[in-house]
């Protein structure tokens, strides 16, 4: 967003979905975060910062990892250490590591490559531009993350008619020209023609010992073809399907792309650690301690799924 682009700060009442008995039920449903939601109108002019006012639940809510068919309109929570879900999460038996005094139990390493996922898209190998890393991170951070509570930021594009901050654009084309060798003439533009599509994207920001749980994006409000950039930290990324684990290590500056498969029938998510245990190719474990991590992740938004805010900006009732 250039210098000369108004922004408006409104109190937004947060979009919520009920959760259902079960999910109220599970330890690590509740979200502890303040999220911005801004909608972009149509001349692009004035952008409208929504904030939550309290820490509520946001659009999202998890998914149970095995559980994708009974309750496929989920998506994710991001899980900080402070949430009451820190301690349950932190002895369930079911997740393959915990941390103890700083000390990662590990199961198995995470991998650096790409798993054998179809639809997932990963090269380790392939990082964004430092200095371009430094602008959309410090941008990011002087535009939404002024609060310290805040570490979500929710943009919705209009089809056609509106159009993501420059900072955000600038890194998306960054993204489709380095991507651009590595995927099919499909994925490609499954990914980054707009095509009457309109863009949201979520920034998130996580400290060490914050992560995400394991979730589905959104089913009935985004697209298939999501793209995500880590930047700051490296972090794990664990994707799930079934009895079916499998971790990856997302490096600061890489790129991840989520297609097909690996967008529908796997869940990803980022456990609560402050280190991360990584298999390198010498066949020895590093463990990689997490710095402060800012993701950006692009989608598209479904028809009729671009209306966070109004049309105007009004306030959401
Ligand atoms: O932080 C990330 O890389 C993942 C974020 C994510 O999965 C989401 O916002 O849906
Ligand atoms: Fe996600």
């Amino acid at each position: 967003m250039s210098e000369e682009e108004q922004v408006t700060i409104v109190p937004l009442a947060p979009v919520k979905r009920k959760l259902t008995e079960d999910e109220d039920r599970r330890p690590n449903t509740r979200k502890r975060t303040r999220s911005l939601f801004i909608s972009i109108p149509a001349d692009n002019a004035v952008q409208k910062v929504l904030i939550n006012p309290s820490p509520t639940p946001s659009i999202f809510a998890d998914l149970p990892p095995l559980d994708i068919e009974q309750d496929s309109d989920t998506d994710s929570l991001f899980d900080s250490p402070d949430s009451e879900a820190t301690t349950a999460f932190s002895n369930s038996t079911s997740n393959s590591s915990t941390v103890t005094a700083g000390v990662v139990t590990q199961t198995e390493p995470a991998s650096l490559k790409a798993p054998p996922i179809p639809g997932l898209t990963f090269d380790p190998t392939l990082l964004l531009p430092q200095p371009l890393i430094d602008y959309v991170f410090a941008q990011c951070i002087s535009t939404y993350f002024t609060k310290p509570l805040t570490n979500q930021v929710m943009l919705f594009c209009r089809p056609d008619s509106s159009t993501l901050p420059l900072f955000l654009a600038d890194l998306l084309s960054a993204v489709s020209d380095l991507l651009q060798p590595k995927l099919s003439r499909e994925t490609h533009d499954l990914l980054f023609a707009s095509r009457g599509r309109a863009r949201q994207a979520i920034v998130n920001l996580y400290e060490p010992g914050d992560g995400i749980s394991p979730h589905v994006d959104l089913l009935d409000r985004f697209g298939d073809g999501i793209v995500g950039v880590s930047m700051g930290s490296g972090c794990v990324m664990e994707f799930k399907k079934g009895e079916k684990r499998h971790g990856m290590y997302l490096p600061p500056r890489s790129t991840i792309i989520i297609c097909g498969e690996a967008r529908y029938e796997w869940t990803h998510g980022i456990e609560k650690k402050v280190e991360d245990a990584v298999a390198r190719d010498d066949g020895r474990t590093e463990v990689v301690k997490r710095g402060t991590r800012m993701s950006i992740t692009f989608r598209w938004l479904l028809p009729g799924a671009d209306v966070v805010g109004g049309r105007t900006g009004d306030k959401e009732e």
